[in-house]
């Protein structure tokens, strides 16, 4: 996203843990509403992918906060509208969803100055006719000021079970207890850091979707969107 942002069009900020469905809702609401999508744990995951590609150590985080801050990537579309991220002209939209970079990325994340290096970049996609912001800090910290704020929810084990479905889909080999320690362990690393935690801004709406069908959660969080902007 290039340009200054518009701080008067409306951001819907989708905040939660891991595997609670945030990227799939903000994706179909996004698209449903025909505004922007802000997808900021690639921005995170991106930063641990540059890393390990240019050998620079995860603790060292000032050369962290400088790969950040100039991060070569570009958010694309292909013909059929699905999104493709590229990192210095390589499309790695597969490569940063494994669950090392996501790891990596959780502790990358809890840098302050990797933090302030990838504020502005995020504020920047705030345009007109609106945004869709997914993450972990859209409505505490990013957007404070967001129209519309969700904190996106699930059981431990459903989240666990999501992701073990999904990986499955995708071939790749982990078990249900592995996945369950190490979605775990990146929650608890998100929400204990003292730079911008994982917790529910105080006007959020907490969603709970343990057992309901991704439609249905579609449905009411467009609901939310659609009597705040008619002012109900
Ligand atoms: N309500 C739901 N019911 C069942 N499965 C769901 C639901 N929402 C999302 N899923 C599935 O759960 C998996 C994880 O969802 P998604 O990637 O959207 O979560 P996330 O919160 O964005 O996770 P992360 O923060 O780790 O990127 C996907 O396979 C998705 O299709
Ligand atoms: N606003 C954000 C978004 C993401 N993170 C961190 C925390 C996650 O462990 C990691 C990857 O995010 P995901 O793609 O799984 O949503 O990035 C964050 O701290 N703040």
């Amino acid at each position: 996203m290039t340009g200054q942002a518009d701080n008067k069009a409306p951001v819907l900020a989708i905040d939660g843990p891991s595997g609670s469905g945030k990227g799939t809702i903000a994706r179909a609401v996004a698209a449903e509403l025909g505004w922007h999508l802000l997808d900021s744990g690639a921005l995170y995951r991106l930063t641990a992918l540059h890393a390990c590609r240019q050998d620079v150590p995860l603790d060292d985080e000032h050369a962290l906060a400088d790969l950040a801050a100039g991060l070569p990537v570009a958010f694309l579309q292909d013909e059929q509208g699905e999104p493709h991220i590229q990192l210095a002209e390589e499309d790695v939209t597969w490569q940063i969803r494994t669950e090392q970079v996501g790891d990596a990325a959780s502790r990358v994340a809890a840098i302050p100055v990797v933090r302030e290096a990838l504020l502005q970049r995020q504020r920047d996609f705030r345009q007109s006719p609106g945004l869709v912001a997914d993450g972990r800090d859209m409505g505490t910290v990013v957007f404070p000021d967001a129209q519309v704020k969700i904190f996106m929810t699930a059981s431990a084990e459903e989240r666990a079970r999501r992701r073990y479905n999904q990986l499955k889909e995708q071939g790749v080999g982990v078990t249900l207890a592995s996945l369950s320690e190490e979605i775990a362990e990146r929650d608890r690393r998100d929400a204990e850091r003292s730079a911008a935690p994982l917790r529910p801004s105080r006007d959020a709406l907490e969603l709970d979707t343990t057992g309901v069908p991704v439609d249905e959660v579609i449905g009411r969080v467009l609901a939310q969107v659609r009597a705040r902007l008619a002012g109900t």
